[in-house]
């Protein structure tokens, strides 16, 4: 089974394995070593100049300031001793503001190269995965996956690794520095700092859980505002009035959203507070500690060390090291919340996409294939959810269907609505896999082709023609990226589709597709159509759905899929009477099995589903196609729909009145 999504580890799964998380968030730095080294180095550097500083202090006022006398007491300032520390003072300071600059600016080039391969990384993952995950997950919860998690991790993976190794580095030599000042009064600074680390642990397993949920509402917002806001999302809640259901839909996600994020931002934030005050509230502590046991009541021993000099700078460094401190526990925080959205980020890295190129596929050169496509018993179903049989399967989607397409024949797919004509059709340029059984092209499984070759050999037109936001020119030569302008232009002649786009404002520099100029359904098929005969495949195949089409463009994609269709091996789903009746072979599909087979004059000799279908789709011979807004009859006639109300009289457009059928979409 290939089709349906690939199961990712559910949420519990992969929140159980933080540290592996962890190690693989580490490893996206692994291609970075060096530059992780030198940004290393120079945090090294800014920190230990930022603990020389108070050192620095420390000779001030005891050796220039108030420098003792032998006798012990303070003698007069020793004002060139003074400059030379003062100057080294503004030294220091000067150097580690250049190297904080320098450190920024190689810390955030590493950081956003990160961020660059992990979203190039996972969009080429999306681009591997078969179709059957794209039908099956909403486009927004993708998107927000690419946009929101990613942008979510980025500060993360920009800030975080400079921002641990600094202020470590921070803290240690702060520590250090203080224990050699008076470890006594380190004791007193430090003493609540493991139950601070404790409790830190316990916040960013609570800041992580919210921030899951977070996460997953905020992807949910993202796929209702997708699907609500699309053109054709508007256009449904318009024309059913559906518009203040939407917004009430919306503004229920936004309103659990918006308590989430609070949620997440106050997870913790009395345990932040708790620790700054402790950390303000020290230097008070210490000026007590130091007053006691210089005046001998408390710490015995330690008045001889602690000269005025050494509290200022024991005092500098011990607020020196609030900073680093509680910025280390946030970013303890911050990389639990993150590692959240890694989770949901790597989730999606780890699907195994399910239609895959073999080791060692057959890269068959576009002049060696004939076009010639078998079917061998080929069985099929979508992994839908829907309801299983009693022995716990479900149905097949195709079921044992064989047949065979020889090269540069015209076969027509026909039968009801959901028999399996597009599955079918599917299978030949892999956009699913088969379960069982095997399709061919020319003798070799699809299989055992390589992707590449196989697009090369296989042509798609689908009932949706689908443009990108791009110039009619760029649009068509996505068929073909090395076309020439003459060669696009032949194309668009053949597909009939080159005067009208002479017209548009801009001739082929027009832009269309999602926001550009709007064209019309027969329109967009035609560039379609166009596309695919730059491409210029051995194998066609053409969903002919005509009923997203207007009559009066109809007559011309028919022309331009006649130009389509010569000179190629053409599968087409048929829904126009010219194709079965010029069809080579025709195939009658009936819930996932080929029924029927042959010529339409044999199949209409049977007296079966087929002449059942003819009589009804094509009123036995004299509809040619059911529009949107009307029927093509066989002689060229055109009826279309009363505009407005159902039961008002056909109007004629050029041919004699004739009874107007229901459009029975086939
Ligand atoms: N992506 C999908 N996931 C699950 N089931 C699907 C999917 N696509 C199609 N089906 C189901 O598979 C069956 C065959 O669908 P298919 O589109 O191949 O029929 P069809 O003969 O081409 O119909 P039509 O003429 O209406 O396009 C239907 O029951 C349909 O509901």
């Amino acid at each position: 089974m290939t089709a349906g999504p690939p199961t990712p580890a559910g949420p519990a799964e992969v929140a159980a394995a933080p540290d592996r998380t962890g190690r693989r968030v580490v490893a996206l730095f692994g291609p970075y070593r060096r530059r992780v080294a030198v940004v290393a180095v120079t945090i090294l550097l800014s920190s230990l100049l930022g603990i020389a500083l108070p050192f620095l202090t420390q000779a001030i006022f005891d050796r220039a300031l108030f420098p003792r006398t032998a006798e012990g007491s303070v003698g007069q300032p020793r004002i060139g001793l003074l400059l030379v520390l003062v100057a080294a003072s503004i030294g220091v300071t000067l150097l580690t503001a250049l190297l904080g600059v320098a450190q920024t600016w190689l810390a955030t080039r590493l950081g956003n190269a990160v961020m660059r391969d992990l979203r190039d990384r996972l969009f080429a993952h999306l681009q591997r995965m078969e179709l059957a995950f794209f039908t099956s997950t909403r486009t927004g919860e993708i998107q927000s996956r690419l946009g929101n998690d990613v942008a979510g991790v980025q500060s993360v993976v920009t800030d975080t690794a400079s921002s641990i190794l600094g202020n470590t580095v921070t803290v240690v030599s702060a520590l250090v520095a203080m224990l050699v000042l008076s470890w006594r009064l380190t004791l007193v600074a430090v003493v609540l700092l493991p139950a601070f680390v404790l409790l830190q642990i316990r916040v960013g397993r609570v800041r992580r859980r919210v921030a899951g949920a977070t996460q997953r509402s905020v992807a949910d917002m993202t796929a209702i505002t997708q699907e609500t806001l699309s053109v054709s999302g508007v256009l449904l809640a318009k024309v059913f009035d559906r518009q203040q259901t939407e917004v009430e839909r919306y503004s229920a996600e936004n309103a659990r959203q918006a308590e989430l994020q609070v949620r997440q931002t106050m997870t913790g934030q009395s345990f932040f507070a708790t620790v700054q005050a402790f950390f303000g509230l020290t230097p008070a502590l210490v000026y007590l500690v130091a007053g006691l046991s210089i005046g001998g009541v408390f710490l015995a021993g330690g008045a001889d060390t602690l000269t005025a000099g050494t509290i200022v700078a024991f005092t500098t460094l011990q607020t020196r090291l609030l900073f680093p401190v509680v910025q280390l526990l946030r970013v303890g925080v911050d990389v639990q919340t993150s590692l959240a959205l890694f989770e949901r980020i790597f989730e999606y890295l780890d699907l195994q996409p399910a239609i895959v190129e073999r080791p060692g596929a057959l890269d068959l050169a576009e002049r060696d294939v004939a076009g010639h496509v078998r079917f061998e018993d080929v069985r099929f179903r979508y992994d839908s959810g829907d309801r299983a049989g009693a022995d716990g399967t479900q149905p097949w989607t195709l079921d044992g269907v064989s047949l065979d397409v020889p090269a540069g024949s015209l076969v027509a797919f026909v039968g009801p609505s959901g028999a399996g004509k597009t599955t079918a059709a599917y299978l030949v340029p892999r956009l699913y896999d088969v379960d069982a059984g095997r399709v061919t092209l020319d003798g070799h499984d699809v299989r055992d082709l390589t992707r590449a070759s196989l697009a090369r050999a296989i042509g798609v037109v689908t009932q949706e023609s689908y443009l990108f936001h791009a110039s009619v020119r760029d649009n068509l030569r996505y068929g073909r990226p090395d076309a020439t302008d003459a060669q696009i232009e032949a194309a668009a002649r053949a597909a009939n589709i080159h005067d009208r786009i002479e017209r548009l404002a801009d001739g082929y520099g027009t832009t269309v597709g999602e926001r550009g100029y709007r064209l019309s359904g027969g329109e967009k098929q035609r560039l379609a159509i166009a596309r695919v005969l730059l491409a210029d495949p051995r194998v066609l195949i053409l969903d002919e759905a005509t009923s997203a089409l207007d009559t009066a463009s109809e007559r011309l994609v028919q022309q331009a899929l006649e130009q389509a269709m010569r000179g190629r091996t053409t599968i087409a789903i048929a829904h126009r009477l010219s194709t079965v009746l010029a069809a080579d072979a025709i195939f009658v599909f009936d819930r996932g099995r080929v029924v029927e087979r042959g010529a339409h004059a044999e199949l209409m000799a049977q007296g079966g589903l087929y002449a059942r279908l003819y009589a009804e789709q094509f009123g036995g011979g004299t509809v040619e196609a059911r529009c949107e807004d009307g029927v093509v009859f066989a002689d060229g006639d055109v009826v279309r729909h009363a505009p407005t109300r159902e039961d008002a009289p056909p109007r004629d457009r050029g041919g004699p009145h004739r009874p107007l059928r229901p459009v029975i979409p086939a």
